[in-house]
């Protein structure tokens, strides 16, 4: 069965941020994702972790401004010093956080600039993050996100995210391949999964059910299977499960709609 990490910025809404950890440790997980640390101190998140026994395996660079609507900046000409300050930043947090991976969100596509200066300032970031991050050990990972909640991306399909890998071939810059975007942009999933992970080219999965991103036993996907493939092609990393729980931010909310996980995970 894959190792599951508890998507923090999703799971447990219902408990303030900080409470999560405690939350998802008691639930049976032993490792958790989230978006963005930066709202904390690195040093507290730590003590977080160290507490109740977790590792950390993912969390996002700075996108930009979230709150105005930005989903990353990687793409963008005229913000490439925001960009490498804000990815330093995110080195020094997993340093701390002992976290292996981080996501580097590309953008949204402005209006009135040549796709081709938005790809080649994408490749230039993501070479030199790549080698920040190399220094340290570190993957860092690009993720296709689907148009239906993302329009105007900058990275929809899997086939894209790995052409640039490819291009830029450096050890550590991975694909971040998450089957609920994959489903509603592209779909054959278990074709997909057969074609990309022996490649060796993926450095994280993530899952939610199709198509309203609740937990995964709910929605068009047979996830049962697919974490049978996942195992059978020999994945070894974390499978994120970052989803909204159906319950929403009522009390016990995630827990009770753990159910999937505890029969996969308990014995
Ligand atoms: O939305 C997702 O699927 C992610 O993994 C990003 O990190 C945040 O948009
Ligand atoms: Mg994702």
């Amino acid at each position: 069965m894959p190792k599951f990490a508890a998507n923090l910025s999703m799971l447990y809404p219902e408990l303030a941020f900080m409470d999560r950890f405690a939350a998802a440790a008691a639930d049976g997980f032993s490792a958790v994702e989230y978006l963005f640390p930066y709202a904390f101190s690195a040093a507290d998140l730590a003590a977080q972790l160290k507490q109740h026994q977790l590792q950390q395996v993912l969390f996002n660079a700075p996108p930009g401004d979230w709150d105005a609507g930005e989903r990353g900046i990687c793409c963008l000409p005229d913000r490439q010093v925001e960009f490498r300050e804000g990815f330093l930043k995110a080195i020094d947090y997993a340093k701390t956080l002992g976290c292996p991976r981080i996501h580097v969100m590309a953008g949204l596509v402005p209006d009135g600039i040549d796709p081709e200066r938005l790809l080649a300032t994408y490749i230039s970031n993501l070479k030199w993050a790549a080698e920040q991050a190399g220094l340290e050990n570190i993957d860092v990972l690009i993720e296709p996100i689907n148009a239906r909640d993302m329009p105007g991306f900058f990275l929809h399909r899997q086939d894209q995210a790995h052409e640039i890998v490819q291009a830029i071939d450096a050890p550590n810059l991975k694909v971040q391949m998450d089957l609920y975007h994959c489903q509603i942009s592209e779909g054959d999933l278990a074709m997909k999964l057969r074609q990309y992970l022996p490649t060796g080219r993926v450095g994280h999965l993530q899952i939610a059910g199709v198509p309203a991103r609740h937990e995964p036993d709910i929605g068009e996907v047979n996830y049962p299977y697919l974490f049978a493939l996942i195992d059978e092609l020999g994945y070894d990393g974390h499978v994120g499960c970052e989803y909204r729980p159906k319950r929403g931010a009522v009390a016990d909310g995630t827990s009770d709609g753990l159910g999937w996980f505890k029969a996969l995970t308990w014995h």
